[in-house]
């Protein structure tokens, strides 16, 4: 089944998942955000900005008309989260009423604290509505494009949907699970980029693996909990998009939130630190907007309020971690 496909976003997750489904035999456009990196991958099929060390497929084509590539049986949207309004807005009138419409965005929008879906249920018209999936799941772009055998969740509220997704993307290589739970699948792969730039503090404060191992448990415990609170399943979060992207990203060294987390914790300022970066650290934003959901919903996230601090509020990190540990004593499933 040979689709048209179009990849909105040719970041590195986005780059490398076009790649994926152009050497599956998909005819692919990837649309990319840069006029001059569309020149550069039409001449040598590497996108130098964000995944340099990949050949791309010859059956890749590039573009930087985002109302052509929209046009397509199957659109996947990968920008950074706090972008997607304004990329899918750009796409809205050119969507066909039978497209299937894919997001592998992972974040909270700062202004409205929408998940990605919010947003696709927002401006998506009646018809498409419940035409979209969620991709999510442990995956770093790099060992997706080197064909690492790694498992992703296809998440829609309509399982032929979910399945149709699945059947889309699934390889020898890249083994997709569907998913019922949207907003779970969401949360997950948002909040765990919170938890690993403070698996990082730790790791730049050198502690050691009990701190890192604490943190990653407790960090599950808040999502679940914020997840739980807006109707997300608890299952989700011991799957592929809760704990298996969260360990991932806790303790990989291709993590870019860990890599920000690590610096912080050896006492750089975050302005210095997001200059020198060219790729996206979605937690520094999620970070905002998991603190103020968290406040308007009434749930308890100490972890993220401690990261909160310290990226908003220029908090010493060793007092962040001293004022978790000396927090109320109390049962663990509380
Ligand atoms: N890189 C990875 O391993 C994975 C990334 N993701 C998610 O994929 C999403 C995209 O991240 P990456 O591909 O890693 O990006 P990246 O960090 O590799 O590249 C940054 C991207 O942002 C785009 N961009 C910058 N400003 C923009 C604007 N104003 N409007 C539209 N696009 C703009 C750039 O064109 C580029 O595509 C994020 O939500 C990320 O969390 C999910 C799974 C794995
Ligand atoms: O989402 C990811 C892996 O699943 C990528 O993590 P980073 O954005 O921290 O690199």
């Amino acid at each position: 089944m040979v689709k048209q496909i179009s990849v909105i976003g040719a970041g590195s997750w986005g780059t490398s998942l076009a790649n994926l489904l152009a050497k599956k035999g998909h005819q692919v456009t990837l649309w990319a955000y840069e006029a001059d990196l569309v020149a550069r991958m039409q001449q040598t099929h590497i996108n130098d900005l964000y995944l340099p060390e990949i050949k791309l497929s010859n059956n890749l084509s590039f573009t930087n008309e985002i109302g052509l590539a929209a046009e397509k049986e199957v659109v996947l949207f990968v920008p950074p989260s706090q972008a997607m309004r304004v990329v899918l807005s750009s796409c809205v009138d050119h969507l066909s009423s039978e497209a299937l419409i894919i997001s592998a965005s992972k974040g909270i929008e700062n202004k409205t604290l929408c998940p990605m879906s919010d947003i696709f249920d927002e401006l998506l018209p009646d018809g498409l509505k419940n035409r979209t999936a969620y991709l999510s799941g442990p995956t770093f772009a790099k060992e997706v494009a080197l064909e690492q055998p790694s498992a992703v969740v296809a998440a829609a509220h309509d399982q032929s949907i979910a399945q149709l997704a699945q059947i889309v993307f699934n390889t020898d290589y890249f083994r997709v699970y569907t998913n019922d739970d949207v907003i779970g699948v969401e949360l997950g792969g948002a909040i765990k980029n919170v938890i690993a730039l403070a698996a990082g503090v730790c790791d730049g404060l050198n502690y050691g693996y009990n701190t890192r191992a604490a943190l990653i448990t407790r960090g599950l415990a808040e999502m679940k909990r914020l997840g739980l609170a807006m109707g997300a399943k608890a299952e989700t979060f011991a799957g592929l998009a809760g704990m298996g992207d969260l360990v991932l990203t806790c303790t990989g060294d291709l993590s870019r939130n860990r890599t920000v987390g690590v610096e912080l914790g050896k006492g750089r300022k975050l302005n210095e630190i997001l200059s020198e970066m060219t790729m996206i650290a979605e937690g520094v934003k999620t970070t905002l907007s998991t603190f103020e959901l968290a406040k308007k919903i009434k749930v308890e996230v100490p972890i993220v309020e401690q990261m909160y601090a310290i990226l908003y509020e220029e908090k010493d990190p060793r007092q962040a971690v001293v004022e978790l540990m000396q927090r109320e004593l109390k049962s663990e499933y509380v």
